[in-house]
């Protein structure tokens, strides 16, 4: 999941990197691997910032935003759902040509190998990154470029993302910033990833500044008001002291929002696609205890001292729950404010330790009680399994543990990495199993019927045919797949596992456990080159297992580290563009 904002003042003497800077901070539970600005200064000059980090980090806590001129510009913060964490995979991309592009993505495209291929053989464009994101920018400019023309207008641009369309299969809401033109934003067609457009009048007293990014929060904390929805397949141009254009790019396949984002991804505060996120929580919350009551005999639901919320996401509908079963209501988990998201750090070992360093009971909320623990949703089951044990540790009697999401048990294909359909618990496993898995006394899951209906009926469209992109539950998705990407996805996931065991090779010398020679030994044994492995994924192979592999837990999922480019787009860039101001 990533975040996307853009930014555009009226006057040219205001800056958009302050603006852009402060709303990164209200989208960075989006994205917390890397960050970026980049804007444009009247000339047509680009400034960039970008790397990897929470945006605090990376912008130095708001110095480096005096170093990002201009009056307008885009931001992005990143959680990777293709390529690597590379500090070169940051956002915003940037060509030069045509025109200079800026350019940002929320979403995954599905068919990046043969959109490289075609970019690669037939549009001649060179590809620095494995990142899908670089792709997408690059057959955007290569359709703006068979315009011919050395300046384009906004027919040109619409013209060329409707060629655009025509190549892209997936999810995705992306904005783009041409040079001394003007911002452009777009969403796929099925509306899977969000995005919001608003306005204000201008401080300078001279138009409206206008603003673009994935959630509603974002806008409102910036002052923005008049907040629209960019519909599926629509596109928006907002050049400088003119109203906005719309155009459909493309047809409007269906209004599926991914349900995830009501589920966990976005702020309450958020109303995506006119349906408010926090309500839709609370309605999770009532379905959900209605199933509790259905699911576990009268006799355990009596004998419930109290529900519990697993901080912070399901807060809301933990409320909700205990409201409708009329238990007390208790926030036995106290989260440390200075850590952040869980789920979407980048490997198995920092999500754990995330759980224990964010999350410490109250033992007297759990001494001899029986309790209810909620959570928006069980994905690896990594926060589950040491919640429940820390609540036993603190003395629970029995420990239930209800799901407002039901059973996770697909690969997520457009923009959410909720990782690979065997790391997650619900792949193949019943209710019970789980519960075993995760050491509670019964588990409960949300129906998707009940899911659905939860967003569907808060929805300004007809609330009977409202659909949702529901695939991670059901593994029906709203645009066709080849099962060839779903090998894909497996196959990036081996490579990685087979990595960390590269990794514990190298940890067992770190550790003293191995003699260089010994590990030099074992490494050149256990590992061959593979030239058929394709690029940019991990060169080697693995066979068989080290002995020292156990103590050092080589077969856990750990990040791998990936090829660098030589060349990376991350350093800060500073590029006068030929385009002339309008
Ligand atoms: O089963 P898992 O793989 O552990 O994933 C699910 C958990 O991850 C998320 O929490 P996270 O800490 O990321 O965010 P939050 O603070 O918004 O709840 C989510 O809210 C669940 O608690
Ligand atoms: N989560 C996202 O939206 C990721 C965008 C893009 N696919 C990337 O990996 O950078
Ligand atoms: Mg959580």
């Amino acid at each position: 999941m990533c975040g996307i904002i853009a930014v555009l003042k009226a006057s040219v003497d205001e800056s958009a990197a302050a603006e852009l800077h402060q709303a990164l901070y209200y989208l960075q539970h989006r994205g917390q691997d890397a960050c970026g600005i980049a804007t444009c200064a009247q000339g047509g000059r680009i400034y960039q910032c970008k790397g990897n980090g929470l945006a605090s980090k990376v912008f130095q806590d708001g110095l480096r935003v005096t170093d990002l001129p201009g009056f307008m510009g885009l931001g992005h913060l990143r959680y990777p759902t293709a390529g690597s964490s590379a500090n070169s995979e940051a956002q915003p991309f940037y060509v030069n040509s045509p025109y200079g592009i800026s350019f940002t993505h929320n979403g995954n495209l599905i068919n990046a190998p043969e959109l490289k291929d075609h970019l690669d053989q037939v549009a001649h464009r060179h590809i620095n990154t494995e990142s899908d994101s670089e792709l997408m920018l690059n057959a955007f400019a290569d359709e703006l470029n068979q315009t011919k023309k050395a300046r384009v207008n906004a027919n040109d641009c619409f013209a060329a993302l409707e060629r655009m369309y025509s190549r892209c299969v997936g999810g995705w809401a992306c904005t783009a910033m041409l040079a001394g033109f003007g911002l452009i934003g777009f969403r796929d067609p099925h509306g899977i990833r969000p995005m919001v457009l608003g306005s204000k009048p201008s401080e300078s007293g001279k138009g409206n500044d206008y603003m673009m990014a994935s959630e509603s929060v974002a806008l409102s904390q910036c002052g923005y008001s008049n907040i629209i929805d960019i519909k599926p397949g629509q596109a928006v141009i907002i050049e400088k002291n003119q109203a906005p254009v719309f155009h459909q790019v493309a047809k409007e396949l269906n209004y599926a929002p991914d349900i995830f984002e009501y589920v966990y991804f976005a702020r309450p505060e958020s109303v995506i696609d006119g349906i408010s996120v926090h309500r839709s929580r609370q309605i999770m919350g009532e379905r959900l205890a209605e199933t509790i009551k259905t699911q576990l005999s009268p006799e355990i639901v009596s004998s419930i001292d109290a529900v519990i919320p697993i901080p912070e996401t399901s807060l809301i509908s933990a409320y909700s729950v205990s409201k409708y079963l009329k238990k007390p209501y208790s926030q036995g988990f106290v989260k440390n404010r200075y850590i952040f998201r869980t789920f979407i750090m980048p490997n198995q070992k920092a999500r754990r330790a995330g759980v224990r360093a964010k999350l410490n009971a109250l033992n007297e909320e759990f001494e001899g009680k029986n309790v209810l623990l909620v959570d928006d949703s069980i994905v690896r089951g990594t926060t589950s399994r040491e919640i429940v044990m820390m609540a036993r540790e603190a003395g629970a009697r029995k420990v239930y543990f209800a799901s407002c999401a039901p059973p996770i048990t697909h690969a997520h294909i457009y923009g959410i990495d909720l990782a690979s359909s065997t790391e997650l618990i619900a792949h193949s496993r019943s209710s019970a199993d789980i519960a075993a898995q995760i050491g509670a006394d019964a588990v409960v899951y949300q129906s998707l019927p009940d899911l659905e209906k939860a967003c569907a009926q808060l929805s300004p469209r007809d609330p009977a045919t409202q659909k949702f992109e529901v695939g991670v539950f059901c593994g029906s998705y709203v645009t066709p797949v080849d099962n060839s990407y779903f090998e894909h996805l497996e196959r990036v996931r081996g490579e990685r596992g087979r990595m960390k065991k590269i990794e514990g090779a190298r940890e067992a010398v770190r550790a003293g456990d191995a003699s260089e020679e010994e590990v030099r030994i074992a490494l050149n044994a256990k590992m061959a080159y593979d030239p058929s492995v394709a690029d940019g994924q991990p060169p080697y192979t693995v066979h068989g297992s080290p002995d020292i592999s156990a103590k050092h837990g080589w077969d856990g999922e750990e990040e791998p580290k990936r090829p660098q480019p030589v060349v990376t787009n991350s350093q800060d860039i500073s590029i006068h563009n030929l385009n002339d101001e309008r």
